[in-house]
């Protein structure tokens, strides 16, 4: 059995040798080669029974006519319309992707984004936050934000439709609430058909309809907004607040755009080392399953252990708070852990060819999480309020005993 896979995957080696290990016992020989950049060769594809990528592989009905002995293919990313799930069932392959495994990544960058902002300008927004898609990302950016001490609702016609009614409050329709919001984060899947496709779900007549300075950012799909009525927008000098990890044209950015974007950054939203290991452990449990050998689960360790290499990305970030926190606090320790002015000078420095902004998602430095955030704190951390808030963050919390 031969297992081809993203050379950029974290831990790809180490995973696959404890599964060939394991599986030789049993007499059954299983190896790995791994490609660089985008796009299997065809050489590499014809030998290939398992094929594991990211989001910059596409597969389709050709590339599978390429890889005659493939049965399995897996992605490390929650997206999915990089591979033509029709195609694989028509061709007997087995597709699978990991939904949520960077969520945190994800919801953190947003945080970061709004948290920068609102140092910058000194004050908070003022006013509602719209989260378009209340799955994995979604959720994870407005309960964030909700910690933060803003206003969040969701926008999800097609999760309202199937909700049944408990636990579904702040889920809505309303897309003119949506355009009244302050601050608007989008979290849904690249779709163009069925009843409520997202490609340029934000056209030139939604965006000329925002609100001043209303901070608009794209960490699902680059096509979601369409980048000609961002064009648009800036030539009549709108006043937005644009925050693009994502774009219509990847691996091409739009260079014209940058000058009046607020931040712009490399497809790195879902980066976090948790985020991208957990990708990789993900997919070895998805095959142990699908190659009918569950047993092979306990040769993989745990993802705290796998992310041992990364110490900068597992350290623990302490801050004292003898008083309640102002958001100010709040907002800087999220910076302290997550700082997404980095990646966006990053992207600005870099030249703007295609090759530059692979190179830097291929080499993106280590990322930690805002969960290793700890806050001790005084008495106000008895009340259940601030608790919630802090939970809502991801941090930790202890309170410190009265002298
Ligand atoms: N920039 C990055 O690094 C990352 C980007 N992503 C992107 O974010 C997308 C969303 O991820 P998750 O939240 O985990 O997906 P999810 O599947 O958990 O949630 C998506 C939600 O969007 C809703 N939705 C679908 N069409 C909609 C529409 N027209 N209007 C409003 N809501 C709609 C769905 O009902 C669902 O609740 C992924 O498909 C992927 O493309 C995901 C991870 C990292
Ligand atoms: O999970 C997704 O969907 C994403 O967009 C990923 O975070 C992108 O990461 P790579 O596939 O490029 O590692």
């Amino acid at each position: 059995m031969h297992l081809l896979a993203d050379a950029s995957m974290p831990l790809v080696a180490q995973l696959a040798k404890a599964f060939s290990d394991a599986l030789h016992e049993q007499g059954i020989s299983f190896t790995l080669s791994t490609f660089e950049g985008r796009q299997p060769t065809p050489e590499q594809l014809a030998s290939a029974d398992l094929l594991m990528i990211r989001s910059i592989t596409k597969v389709d009905a050709e590339l599978l006519q390429r890889a005659p002995r493939i049965k399995w293919i897996g992605t490390a990313t929650i997206g999915t319309e990089h591979v033509d799930a029709v195609a694989c069932r028509d061709a007997d392959v087995t597709f699978v992707s990991t939904p949520g495994v960077n969520a945190n990544a994800v919801g953190d960058y947003v945080a970061s984004a709004v948290s920068n902002i609102a140092l910058e300008q000194g004050a908070l927004p003022n006013g509602e936050v719209a989260i378009i898609g209340a799955g994995h990302t979604g959720r994870a950016a407005g309960q964030r934000l909700r910690g933060l001490g803003l206003k969040v609702h969701f926008y999800d016609p097609p999760l309202l439709q199937h909700a049944t009614s408990q636990g579904y409050d702040d889920i809505h329709n309303d897309w003119q609430r949506v355009l009244k919001s302050q601050v608007i984060s989008c979290h849904v899947p690249l779709t163009k058909d069925g009843d409520y496709p997202t490609y340029h779900l934000f056209s030139d007549r939604s965006i000329a309809a925002l609100v001043d300075d209303c901070i608009l950012i794209n960490a699902s799909r680059g096509a979601v907004v369409a980048e000609q009525a961002l064009r648009s927008a800036k030539h009549r000098k709108q006043r937005l607040q644009v925050v693009l990890d994502v774009w219509e044209n990847e691996p091409q950015i739009a260079v014209e755009l940058l000058p009046w974007l607020r931040y712009a950054t490399a497809h790195i939203a879902g980066h976090s080392v948790a985020g991208k290991v957990g990708g990789t452990l993900r997919l070895f449990h998805e095959l142990a399953g699908f190659l009918k050998q569950p047993q092979l689960t306990s040769v993989l360790p745990s993802l705290k252990h796998l992310m041992q290499p990364w110490p900068e990305a597992i350290r623990d970030y302490c801050w004292q708070a003898n008083e309640q926190p102002t958001w100010q606090m709040l907002a800087s320790w999220v910076r302290d852990i997550y700082d997404i002015r980095i990646d966006d000078k990053l992207l600005r420095q870099a030249t703007p060819e295609p090759a530059a902004f692979d190179a830097l998602r291929r080499t993106y430095s280590a990322r930690a999480e805002l969960s290793q955030g700890m806050v001790v704190g005084g008495r106000w951390l008895a009340q259940s309020e601030w608790q919630n808030r802090l939970q809502q963050l991801t941090f930790s919390h202890i309170q410190k005993q009265e002298q």
